[in-house]
């Protein structure tokens, strides 16, 4: 069992932060071909090229007609009509001179033509099938073939991350399925005596397990494939079990709770015996006991069970790893804040608050939003920054700029 007189070797944020990065660039990639349907916020392993030029024909911007330009020299100007070319219909005759067709917003434009007349600028008579064009624009109106893309241009680079507005342009190319780098493997266990179930009532001692769902939401954020989720009591027996069926199948494993130095606090023990330890104490608050070591092949988080520490935790350490091994950047934001009240509390490590920002015309204003506690969650779910009061003995002054990280979801 942990001795609690064990010391720890206490590291600054960004010192923990690098020694993540190098040993997660260690790890295996994994890549897998999939749908396009099921490509959304999936990142490329590979880069997508232009199969062909795009657009693939002379297009019309507007509705009109469709005429050469040696037949506007003198306006008003009236054309013999040919013909209607409605979007999606071909028109396999050359336009002659004297000559105008009919033709819809994105419209095939026919040889022969090299203008297309916006309708209001026209007189049509019917009867005597022409067209008297009074007026013309001082643009030919017609988008060139390839001049979205030309063949073989890079569509996406290796990385990319494929949004709503990626899901159009595969669509654009009928390009039907891509490679994606696999989800991380990822299990969870939450840890701890005190946790009950959600079918199971209150008793004085005891709370539901609130980090699994946050855990579990994070993850999903993220993007994982989520190999198991699992609670345990404080019994190491059980949690051997647990991790035992767990670790095989996983490239992250996270547990919550235990990492401290109570008597209960397994995860600890863990850490200290693993293969690599990574780092088990940071120089942070909340979230001082935010845990990293590798296990055989899996790359462990041991979050502390503070639920305020737990968030923080993820967001500093597990999200950039999640993103890492899918070959993508942080989808946090780091910046910088400008603090809008004064904070009087110091600490000899640095503070991570939960809070919120607004965007002014001098940069972001960030404010503390609930409380700044570990153990109290009533912020969570209303946080859209994390920012950093460095550690000191003086107050954090209104007006101070501070390192600020948006999270993804704001
Ligand atoms: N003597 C010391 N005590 C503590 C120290 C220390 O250095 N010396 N560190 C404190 C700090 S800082 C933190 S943070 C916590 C970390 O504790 P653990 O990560 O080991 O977590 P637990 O002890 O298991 O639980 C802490 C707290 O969180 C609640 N919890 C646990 N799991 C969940 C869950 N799934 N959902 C909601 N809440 C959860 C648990 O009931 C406890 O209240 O240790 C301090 N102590
Ligand atoms: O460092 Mo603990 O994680 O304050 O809350």
């Amino acid at each position: 069992m942990y001795t609690p007189v064990d010391h720890r070797n206490a590291l600054a944020i960004a010192t923990a932060q690098t020694r993540l990065a190098a040993q997660t660039a260690k790890m295996p990639r994994h890549t897998e071909k999939i749908p396009v349907t099921q490509a959304l916020g999936r990142v490329l392993a590979e880069p997508v090229t232009a199969p062909y030029a795009l657009p693939t024909f002379r297009r019309a911007g507007y509705d009109g007609y469709a005429v050469n330009h040696q037949d506007l020299t003198h306006l008003p100007a009236t054309l013999q009509l040919v013909g209607e070319i409605p979007a999606g219909a071909d028109f396999p005759h050359r336009l002659q001179l004297g000559q105008a067709v009919r033709i819809m917003t994105g419209g095939f434009v026919p040889e022969g033509a090299d203008v297309v007349v916006m309708l209001e600028t026209t007189t049509q008579a019917p009867q005597a099938k022409t067209v008297t064009i009074s007026e013309r624009q001082k643009n030919d109106n017609i988008t060139p073939v390839g001049s979205f893309f030309a063949a073989g241009a890079e569509l996406f680079p290796q990385g990319a991350t494929i949004n709503p507005g990626g899901l159009s342009l595969l669509a654009s190319f009928n390009i039907q399925t891509v490679t994606v780098a696999a989800l991380p493997k990822v299990g969870i266990i939450t840890t701890g005596s005190e946790l009950l179930r959600p079918d199971q009532p209150l008793a004085n001692g005891k709370i539901y397990d609130s980090n699994g769902p946050l855990i579990q939401g994070l993850c999903v954020e993220s993007g994982v494939d989520l190999i198991g989720v699992k609670t345990v009591a404080d019994d190491p027996q059980a949690l051997q079990a647990a991790v035992a069926e767990l670790l095989p199948a996983c490239d992250i494993l996270i547990t919550d709770g235990g990492v401290s130095v109570g008597d209960f606090d397994i995860i600890a023990d863990y850490a200290k015996h693993a293969d690599t330890l990574l780092f088990n104490k940071l120089e942070m608050r909340p979230g001082s006991v935010t845990t990293a070591y590798m296990h055989e092949n899996t790359l462990c988080f041991g979050l502390s069970g503070n639920p305020g520490a737990c968030f923080t935790g993820f967001y500093l350490f597990v999200e950039p790893t999640l993103r890492q091994l899918q070959g993508a950047a942080s989808r946090l934001i780091k910046t910088t804040g400008r603090l809008d009240h004064t904070y009087t509390k110091t600490n000899m490590y640095d503070r991570i608050l939960r809070g919120t920002y607004q965007v002014s015309a001098d940069g972001l204003v960030i404010s503390r939003t609930g409380s700044d506690a570990s153990d109290n969650l009533n912020n969570l779910h209303e946080a859209t920054c994390l920012f950093e009061i460095p550690r000191g003995t003086t107050p954090t002054k209104a007006g101070e700029v501070l390192t600020t990280w948006l999270l993804p979801y704001r």
